[in-house]
């Protein structure tokens, strides 16, 4: 097996399209890592460089601690399986899977037992005589992995290997994938442009934006940590909340966070709390996913915002009710055109995220004031009147019809927050 590293990797296609800016990353060994990101955010290009279908402009790929980014993809012991599964038409599915072996001049016994063997491993010895055309997608997608396992290689790299399937059979695949690579411990890279995919099937996720990874760990670490608000907003169903926020300190007991015309205060005990209150006067962005929100008979002090409900998704088991809070919601674009879609979300100056802001309600945000009064700054009320949406979930135990009034619980350890270049507020102090 292998472990893989790369090192100030870079990319830029003739025509200047720069797909890749400096990408570090390392894969264990045995190690299931997933690239996620928007479409055109660099995943498929970082995985043709450690195929070597593709050479870096700049940078180094180390495959067990060895310089290889000058091997061939014979010298790699790489194996890929594509999207569009790649069979050869005019093969069976012996065929298929046994073409590497019969390249690389294996006998035709020992062909033959390879094959079954892996076909048997899949599930799929039955389909053996069968042409591509006559099989599914499904069918296909696993003789397509066996051909890329029955080589034994060093690393797997699956490039979206599931999106052409529809999702009942595409969930049942992605258990499978999972479970064959796990069980057979070979080092792979899995890329997707779905969030679910990721954080279901990963040991770790990098996440992926313009280039540059964006953020890398666990899927319970960057779901509930993430590094950037780009990151909190790309992953979870539904999307993540986000607000502006007027910050309040008032030491030693509690930091106030004005969203709109309400108030939700964060005790003097939670860390967070002595982080914010560095912004004391200032914005932030406020991140609060639908699983952080309840709905409430009676309001509890300093975590309830009330709202009133605009419209439900009845969803069977729960219903989706989108809120109007009197507060403007920011949207991130998640997949801006390649042409003018920033580097980083985080060098992006304040003025663009005005610009998003705009976007979104048709109105600038109010200036942040340079002194802070002894009470609120009046400006932070000023967005109330623009339209809003918060999504939370509703049990169908809530009886709940639109127009309602709301009394939102808020599950505050469960907050996040960001700066207004979106980086998170937590992970370091200013
Ligand atoms: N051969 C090429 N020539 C020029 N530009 C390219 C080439 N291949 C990719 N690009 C550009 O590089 C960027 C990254 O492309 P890449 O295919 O790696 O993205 P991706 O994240 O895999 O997207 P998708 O999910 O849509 O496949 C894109 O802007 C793309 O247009």
């Amino acid at each position: 097996m292998a472990t893989i590293g790369l090192r100030g990797v870079r990319k830029v296609f003739p025509g200047g399209s720069i797909a890749l800016d400096q990408v570090d990353l390392d894969v264990a060994d045995g190690e299931l890592m997933v690239l996620v990101g928007p479409s055109g955010c660099g995943k498929s290009t970082l995985l043709r460089i450690i195929a070597g279908l593709e050479e870096p402009t700049a940078g180094t790929l180390y495959l067990d601690d060895e310089d290889a980014t000058d091997f061939t993809p014979q010298q790699r012991q790489v194996a890929m399986v594509f999207q569009s599964f790649a069979l050869y038409p005019h093969m069976t599915a012996a065929d298929n899977i046994g073409f590497p072996l019969r390249v690389s001049g294996l006998p035709p016994e020992e062909r033959h037992e390879l094959v079954v063997e892996s076909a048997t491993a899949l599930g799929v010895q039955e389909l053996l005589e069968r042409w591509p055309k006559q099989m599914s997608g499904g069918q296909r997608q696993r003789i397509a992995m066996g051909r890329a396992l029955v080589r034994d290689p060093r690393i797997l790299l699956l490039d979206e290997p599931l999106s052409n399937l529809d999702s009942g059979l595409r969930s049942e695949l992605r258990a499978e994938i999972s479970s064959t690579v796990r069980s057979s411990g070979i080092t792979t890279v899995y890329v997707t442009h779905d969030q679910t995919e990721a954080l279901t099937l990963a040991d770790r996720i990098a996440v992926m934006r313009g280039g540059s990874i964006e953020d890398i760990g666990t899927p319970g670490r960057v779901y509930d940590k993430p590094a950037t608000i780009f990151v909190a907003a790309f992953l979870g169903t539904p999307r993540i909340n986000l607000f502006e926020a007027w910050v309040w300190n008032t030491v030693d007991s509690h930091v106030s966070l004005r969203i709109g015309e309400q108030t939700i205060a964060l005790p003097w005990q939670d860390p967070r709390a002595r982080q914010l209150a560095h912004y004391h006067g200032e914005r932030v962005i406020v991140g609060v996913r639908a699983e952080a929100l309840v709905s409430l008979a009676e309001p509890l002090p300093d975590c309830t915002i009330r709202g009133r409900v605009r419209y439900l998704e009845h969803h069977g088991h729960e219903s989706l009710a989108f809120v109007d809070i009197g507060a403007a919601g920011i949207e991130i674009d998640l997949a801006p055109p390649p042409a003018t879609k920033p580097k980083h979300f985080r060098h992006r100056p304040v003025t663009t995220m005005r610009g998003v802001w705009k976007r979104i309600t048709g109105t600038q945000p109010a200036e942040p004031q340079d002194q802070p009064d002894s009470t609120l700054p009046a400006t932070a009320g000023r967005h109330q009147k623009r339209s809003s949406g918060l999504v939370m979930r509703l049990p169908p135990n809530v009886q709940v019809s639109a127009g309602d009034t709301l009394n939102i619980g808020v599950r505050r350890e469960l907050l996040h927050f960001f700066d207004l270049r979106g980086d998170r507020i937590d992970a370091g102090f200013r």
